[in-house]
């Protein structure tokens, strides 16, 4: 099926926004507004959503980034324990196929580049810091910083010894500039192939990769504006990588060529998406130029989810032919400043209508409903609840949600600083308190209330106390993620299905033996009214229907290679192969093959989504109790 897919053209079109005034092949000076959008993506067909609108299978780029290089396939990105290329050491694969595809597809080049580099990283530091030095004095008359390249190049034997300052560019010694240039040189200086930071080792494969150049050619990167705009440290921090990447990829590290290279750099920067792993975090970069052409907007009618090597673009909301289709760059439940400081790097600001006015979640969920088809929404009336949540029709709230959503958040990343966690549970309270008018408010979807929340669910589940970190996940779920999340098959919705099914095996297996921190009377209740809920509920089959429900968020024609998919698969064949379930097994199959009959909406509601909200009522207590604030 994705042979297929890949076989056929996008049914999409390339071509300028209706009111772009330029060809913006060129536009390099300006920051695009909404009337100069540059390029967009144009669907050919209509599509619901969830529909794939296509499956991008060969990137022209696709980089583990650097802290991953260990822990995932250099191919496929796919995690795991891949093997070293024995060559460079630079490069790890899954498999013997994995590697062989990567060679043929270029590390062939790149590994030969990276190994030719090696000895010379291997140098005494003593040695360089000589070489270093002796360097610096003819630079420091240079008038430009890429001159001033062209005139060491010659003389360049590691990318450290192009990576001295030059003193028009350079900012005053010891000021924060100065020490973030520094870092910007150490990032790059002596270091291996197999340390190189991740745009510079992109930039190599694209400096030895004709096809790659070109294709990067042909796309926006905003060099002129970032040299005006982008601040003087920004910019040489750009030049140090691109005499680097010169250096590594075997060419004259002279003016044109660092020019060209950082051009290189604008355009990956701008073009290239970064690759979530829900466990590792950001373990790469893809670049695939047509994909590149999809515009941004905080309300998107499309998103990407990555699949091994693929890019699946799928529809977020109805779109008609001749749509422009719009992806999100950033995360869009995120405060409107915090948007735009994410944003500012692809040198736009955002006019889409959440930036424009300001919206809340509540108030984008109730004017932009997406509709659930049965069985696959544990709130599929969200659109409806939140018109009339007070996020929407009252003022007090609304502003509410505006201050403290951002406050809360910017408060919040500062206690995410290693140093300002003395522990973890002081962290968590701290964080929670921080987020007390927006849960006052009953403004459980406003950023930061639903990732406070994941995390009190993790720490609760590291402390075994898996049925409070069940009721936690069934709170974000049910009253965070419908409303943040519009579309049911979201990739953050479908992942905390998972997590809510994964602690349901937990507490289905054990007595459901509660821990808390909290007081002995306190606890003594608390445990009595989990146990009562937990009780209540047949948790195997809460369990397998969420497990369904993830089969059926997967897009269509990929299933089989998407790694939740495979993980629920695994769960499902567990739970039915338990004995004496004939009957709940009988009702949940004609579920599955009916979801739409009455008798399957009815049984859907009583046996998932009555039980979800019971555990998330659970939560609001766990939370009072354990979380608690004193107003
Ligand atoms: C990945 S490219 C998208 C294709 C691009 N429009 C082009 O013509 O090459 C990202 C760039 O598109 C422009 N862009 C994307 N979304 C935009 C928006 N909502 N408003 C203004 N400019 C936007 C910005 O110039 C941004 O740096």
């Amino acid at each position: 099926m994705e042979q297929q897919q890949q076989q056929q053209p996008p049914p999409l079109e390339v071509r300028p926004h209706p009111s772009s005034s330029t060809n913006t092949t060129n536009t390099t000076t300006s920051t695009s507004t909404a009337a100069n959008k540059g390029r967009g993506l144009y669907a050919t067909a209509a599509f619901r959503p969830g529909a794939v609108i296509h499956v991008f299978a060969e990137p022209a780029l696709l980089l583990p980034s650097l802290p991953h290089l260990a822990l995932v396939c250099a191919h496929c990105l796919r995690p795991g324990t891949p093997r070293a290329c024995t060559r460079c050491r630079a490069a790890y694969y899954c498999d013997a196929k994995c590697q062989a595809d990567a060679w043929a597809a270029g590390h062939a080049r790149e590994c030969k580049a990276l190994r030719r580099r090696q000895h010379q990283a291997q140098q005494p530091q003593q040695q360089q810091l000589q070489q270093q030095q002796q360097k610096q004095q003819p630079r420091r008359r240079s008038q430009s910083p890429v001159s001033s390249a062209s005139a060491s190049a010659s003389a360049s034997a590691s990318p450290q010894s192009d990576a001295v300052p030059d003193q028009q560019t350079a900012p005053p010694p010891g000021s924060a500039a100065a020490k973030k240039a520094t870092s910007a040189g150490e990032k790059v200086a002596g270091r291996s192939g197999a340390e190189l930071p991740t745009p510079v080792r992109a930039l190599v494969q694209a400096l030895l990769r004709e096809d790659l150049a070109d294709a990067l050619d042909t796309l926006e990167g905003h060099a002129q504006h970032r040299r005006e705009l982008g601040g003087a440290a920004e910019w040489r921090d750009m030049e140090i990588m691109a005499m680097a990447g010169c250096a590594f990829a075997g060419k004259p590290v002279n003016e044109k060529e660092v020019r060209r290279a950082v051009d290189l750099l604008c355009k990956i920067q701008t073009n290239a998406f970064h690759r979530y792993d829900a466990d590792l975090g950001q373990v790469g970069i893809f670049l695939e130029p047509t994909l590149a052409m999809a515009n941004h907007s905080c309300v998107p009618n499309a998103m990407v989810q990555f699949i091994g090597r693929a890019a699946v673009l799928r529809a977020e909301r109805n779109i008609e032919e001749g749509d422009e289709v719009e992806i999100s760059y950033t995360d869009y439940t995120y405060p409107y400043t915090m948007r735009k400081e994410a944003l500012a790097q692809y040198c736009f600001e955002c006019r889409c209508p959440r930036c424009k006015d300001n919206l809340n979640v509540y108030q984008v969920c109730a004017a932009n409903p997406v509709d659930a088809p049965c069985g696959t929404s544990l709130a599929s009336d969200a659109s409806a609840a939140a018109e009339s949540h007070s996020a929407v029709t009252d003022e007090a709230t609304l502003a509410l949600a505006k201050s403290n959503g951002e406050s809360a958040t910017r408060l919040i990343e500062d206690w995410s600083k290693p140093d300002m966690a003395p522990n973890r549970r002081i962290q968590l309270r701290a964080q929670y308190s921080d987020c007390r008018g927006l849960v006052g408010g009953e403004l459980w979807a406003v950023t930061p209330v639903p990732q406070v929340l994941t995390e009190i669910s993790i720490f609760y589940a590291e402390k075994r106390n898996f049925a409070f970190a069940l009721a936690v996940a069934c709170l974000v779920a049910t009253r965070a993620d419908p409303y943040r999340y519009v579309a049911w098959f979201h990739l953050v919705r479908v992942k905390n299905l998972f997590m809510i099914a994964k602690l349901l095996a937990h507490t289905a297996e054990r007595s459901a033996s509660l821990s808390s921190v909290m007081s002995p009377p306190m606890r003594a209740n608390m445990d009595q009214q989990a146990q009562v809920t937990l009780q209540d509920i047949d948790q195997a089959a809460l369990c397998q229907m969420l497990l369904h429900m993830i089969l059926r968020a997967a897009p269509a024609g990929v299933p089989a290679e998407w790694d939740l998919v495979e993980m629920a698969r695994d769960m499902l064949e567990d739970i039915e192969s338990l004995p004496g379930r004939e009957k709940e097994m009988s009702l949940i199959n004609a579920w599955i093959k009916d979801p739409a009959s009455e008798t399957s909406k009815i049984f859907f509601d009583f046996a998932v989504v009555q039980q979800v909200n019971a555990l998330a009522s659970l939560g609001t207590a766990a939370l009072k109790m354990d979380f608690g604030i004193v107003f």
